[in-house]
């Protein structure tokens, strides 16, 4: 099932929330709505689900305007980030639930639910807990069966508002590639709002970038990492140092990440000139903090440990150490851009 979002609009008093949003999720696909705290992804979500009426602008289900239509007839599963499981019924009957509250002509017979119902645990991996009450199943446990209640009734359409925001980060991890192979498995087209870039770039086809209630860019994860449409979009999707530079139309600015920068004993002509401040090693990776000989700034240089090490070794590095920075790629937008 496609979904087309055209010139949707919602306002909260003064407020736009959401600002002309045009955008085609095709069918099957897994698409991540990613974008800073208050940027309307989930008011764009919830429209598309019908939990919300836009005040302009329509949403589209496989070419057909569903706008009017309720949230029950268009037929979508949700998956929420706190999205209760009923506390008195087991994971089996809550997954069975959407199946079981259905009117008598359309619901399956109680054999047919229960082989359902197996055939879900058995995808999200949770076949040993049917009995289990969700205050006896780990946070990870029970989004999957949260998930796994979602698709009980064959949505056409997928909706995943941080599913799994409320969990450490290593169950997230799991669950996320979890996610991506059970889409694989499945193919219903998917929307999922996050702030977690990393999560979005993992698990998404495509990436709706939003800020201030407007797309800045969508794309593929490679195309909206490796040509950000706008400052915007590269600054959040990872760290990136900025140089500005007084050009005679104004200020310029160039924008370098700080894995794209290699350090070199030598000066040449693309080259800038540095002082070793401090490092900081996390896990892998080793951050080394320069400032600019220039004009003092503050330059990230982001290197594996190993690499790092062999380079200190090398080069003989120490806070004070003066050396030259050489970028490997500089992104620059149109004059004025921050
Ligand atoms: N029912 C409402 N009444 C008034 N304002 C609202 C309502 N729902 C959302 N807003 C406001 O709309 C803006 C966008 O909210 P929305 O929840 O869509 O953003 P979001 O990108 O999903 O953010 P978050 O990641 O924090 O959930 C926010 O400023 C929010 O305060």
């Amino acid at each position: 099932m496609s979904i087309e979002v055209r010139h949707l609009v919602k306002r909260f008093g003064p407020l736009t929330v959401c600002d002309h949003l045009n955008l085609d999720i095709p069918s099957g696909e897994l698409v991540a709505l990613l974008g800073p705290s208050g940027s309307g992804k989930t008011t764009l979500l919830r429209m598309i689900a019908g939990l919300e009426q836009p005040d302009e602008g329509s949403v589209l289900f496989h070419g057909e305007d569903a706008t009017e239509v309720s949230v029950r007839e268009r037929n979508v599963g949700f998956v929420f980030q706190h999205y209760a499981l009923f506390g008195h019924m087991t994971v089996a009957d809550n997954i069975a639930f959407g199946l079981r509250v259905r009117p008598r002509a359309s619901r399956p017979s109680e054999a047919t639910i229960r082989e359902k119902v197996q055939e879900l645990l058995h995808l999200v991996q949770l076949d040993t807990l049917a009995g289990r009450f969700p205050h006896q199943i780990s946070g990870g446990q029970r989004q999957r069966v949260a998930l796994a209640r979602a698709l009980a009734v064959e949505p056409k359409v997928l909706l995943l508002d941080e599913p799994f925001g409320a969990l450490d980060a290593k169950v997230r991890k799991e669950l996320r590639r979890w996610l991506r192979r059970l889409h694989d498995e499945m193919h219903v087209t998917s929307v999922f709002v996050t702030h977690d870039q990393e999560e979005a770039m993992e698990v998404a086809d495509r990436i709706v970038v939003m800020n201030q209630g407007r797309i800045e860019q969508e794309g593929s994860p490679d195309e909206v990492y490796d040509q950000p449409a706008t400052p915007f979009v590269l600054k959040f999707l990872g760290d990136v140092n900025l140089f500005h530079r007084r050009t005679d139309a104004g200020e310029a600015v160039s924008y370098v990440r700080p894995h794209e920068l290699d350090i070199v004993a030598q000066p040449q002509a693309d080259t800038w000139s540095v002082t070793l401040s401090q490092t900081l090693t996390v896990g892998p990776n080793t951050r080394i903090e320069f400032l600019r000989e220039e004009d003092g700034s503050l330059v990230d240089v982001e290197l594996s440990r190993e690499a790092w090490r062999g380079l200190q070794r090398e080069l003989g590095l120490a806070p004070g150490s003066r050396v030259h920075l050489q970028p490997r790629r500089v992104t620059r937008f149109g004059q004025g851009s921050a």
